[in-house]
Parts: structure tokens; C-alpha cells; sequence
């Protein structure tokens, strides 16, 4: 069964404010979404609702058919969804190949009592086999064995992709995820995207501010303001609607 992400009329409250506003969304799996809009849109509210993060007052959020409802966050990760946030949330004192390694370690042993600290053989082989997959796919084997600390955010950036597809996810929310990176960096970042959703089927939902990236990798584009979907339709199309364009582009052209 394919794993699109399906959201149907999710309204997420905060006391008077209303940060997501009857949203609906349906996210393909092998393909890039972009979820746009200004800041304080309701995008990573939104992202908290669908991983069980915050509770929505209403509406419903289902992978590959599975309807996640009530679910804790770890239960939603079971299921395959994973998450990536706006700030990195990275070991510091870690090298990269421990910082990756503890996606899939969290997946695989981290339900059983102590499993973190003392995972099985066979866990240990297939956690290492996907954090090497994973260093190798986002092109940072070089770096597996430098201090996390030491990096620029570009690497730090592909360290944290890394750690998300060396786990067992279906489909990822990525939380502006080429924050701080450089043109030539935000490319070879997009490039590993799009290779990943391809190569292995599963779905991305993106939310970006790099309006150049969105363009480039995204197939489907849902625009959000102040809590509403107010756009959705093909990366072109968004981009040359006028209602997008005052709402969140400017007047600016940005492709
Ligand atoms: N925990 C919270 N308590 C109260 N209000 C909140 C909370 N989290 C978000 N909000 C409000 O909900 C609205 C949507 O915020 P959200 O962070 O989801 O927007 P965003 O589109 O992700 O913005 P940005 O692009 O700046 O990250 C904003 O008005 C914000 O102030």
C-alpha cells in the first residue's frame, strides 16, 4: 500500500488564537509537497498535529491508510512518520555517525526497557548498515567520525537529514530544513531530497522559505495563511497565482 499522508479538516486552537483553521491535505508518497506561507501561518503547528505533538480540536491525520489519531508521537513514528525540526536538534559532543546512528536506534531498540543503552546484535548490524547508507546518500561519509560541534550548518544540515532517512521512516516532515545553507549547499541539499523520495518511494512534506529550492523539488504546493489553506495546486501554478503572490511571494517573481 502506498503511504500518502492524508490530513482532513485539522483546527488546532491556541486559547483565542486560531493557528490552524480546518486544514486539509493530501501528500503523495514517492513526491515532494511544499507547505508554504508567511510566518506565523500555522506550517509548523500544523507539523505538530500531524506527529501527535499538540492535539488538534478536530480532524484526522492518516499514512498509508492507518488513521494516527490519538496516537503518542513514538506511536506516529512506528507507523513511519518522521520529523525534522526548525532548529537542529543535534548531540553536539557527538560525532556524525553517532548522532546518525541514533535514529534508527531509537526506532529499532528504543521501545524495549534499556534498549538504548544495550541494543542486540542483529539491531546493532542493521543500525549500522542504514547509518552508512545514510552518511553515504547525503554524501557526508568523509565526516563520520568528526565532532558534530565542529561543523558548519551545511553539514550539520545533511547530519540531521541523515539521521532522519537513516531511520525507518515512510514519509518525513521536513521543518525548513535548508535554513542557513548556501546556494550551492541548498542544490546538493534539494538533489538529496529528491533522490531519496524517487529511489525509495516514500513522501516528503516541506516547509521552506527558499522559494528557488521549493520550485526546483517540489511537485505539489499547498499555500497557508493565517491558518487556511488559501492555495493549492502545482509548483507553477502556485507560484504564478496572484493571490500567492500577495499573500506570501510579494510582488517579487521568484523563479
Ligand atoms: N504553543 C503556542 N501557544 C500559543 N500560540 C502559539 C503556539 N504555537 C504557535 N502559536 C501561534 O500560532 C500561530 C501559528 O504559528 P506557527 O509557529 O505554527 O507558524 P509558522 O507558519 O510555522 O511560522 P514560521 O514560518 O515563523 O515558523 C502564530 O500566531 C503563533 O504565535
Amino acid at each position: 500500500m502506498s503511504t500518502d499522508l492524508e490530513v482532513a479538516n485539522v483546527t488546532v486552537r491556541f486559547g483565542g488564537i486560531l493557528a490552524v483553521d480546518d486544514v486539509s491535505l493530501s501528500a503523495r508518497a514517492g513526491q515532494i509537497t511544499g507547505l508554504i506561507g508567511p510566518n506565523g501561518a500555522g506550517k509548523t503547528t500544523f507539523f505538530n498535529a500531524c506527529t501527535g505533538r499538540n492535539r488538534p480540536q478536530s480532524g484526522t491525520v492518516r499514512l498509508g491508510g492507518h488513521d494516527l489519531h490519538g496516537l503518542r508521537t513514538s506511536r506516529r513514528a512506528h507507523h513511519g512518520l518522521g520529523r525534522t525540526f526548525q532548529r537542529m536538534e543535534l548531540f553536539e559532543s557527538l560525532t556524525v555517525r553517532e548522532n546518525v546512528r541514533c535514529g534508527p536506534a531509537a526506532h529499532l531498540s528504543g521501545s524495549r526497557p534499556l534498549g538504548l543503552i544495550h541494543s542486540t546484535r542483529r539491531e546493532t548490524r542493521q543500525i549500522n548498515a542504514w547509518a552508512e547508507q545514510a552518511l553515504e546518500r547525503c554524501g557526508i561519509a568523509d565526516l563520520a567520525n568528526r565532532v558534530v560541534g565542529d561543523l558548519s550548518t551545511g553539514q550539520r544540515r545533511l547530519v540531521e537529514l541523515a539521521r532522519a532517512i537513516a531511520t525507518p521512516f515512510r514519509f518525513l516532515l521536513l521543518d525548513e530544513p535548508s535554513s542557513g545553507l548556501d546556494v550551492s549547499e541548498t542544490q546538493a541539499f534539494g538533489a538529496v531530497l529528491t533522490d531519496w523520495a524517487a529511489e525509495t518511494g516514500h513522501g516528503i512534506l516541506l516547509v521552506e522559505h527558499d522559494m528557488a529550492l521549493v520550485s526546483e523539488i517540489c511537485q505539489q504546493i499547498y499555500v497557508l495563511d493565517f491558518g487556511k489553506v488559501i492555495y493549492t495546486g502545482t509548483t507553477r501554478e502556485a507560484l504564478s497565482s496572484d493571490l500567492v503572490k500577495a499573500a506570501y511571494l510579494g510582488e517579487a517573481s521568484v523563479v
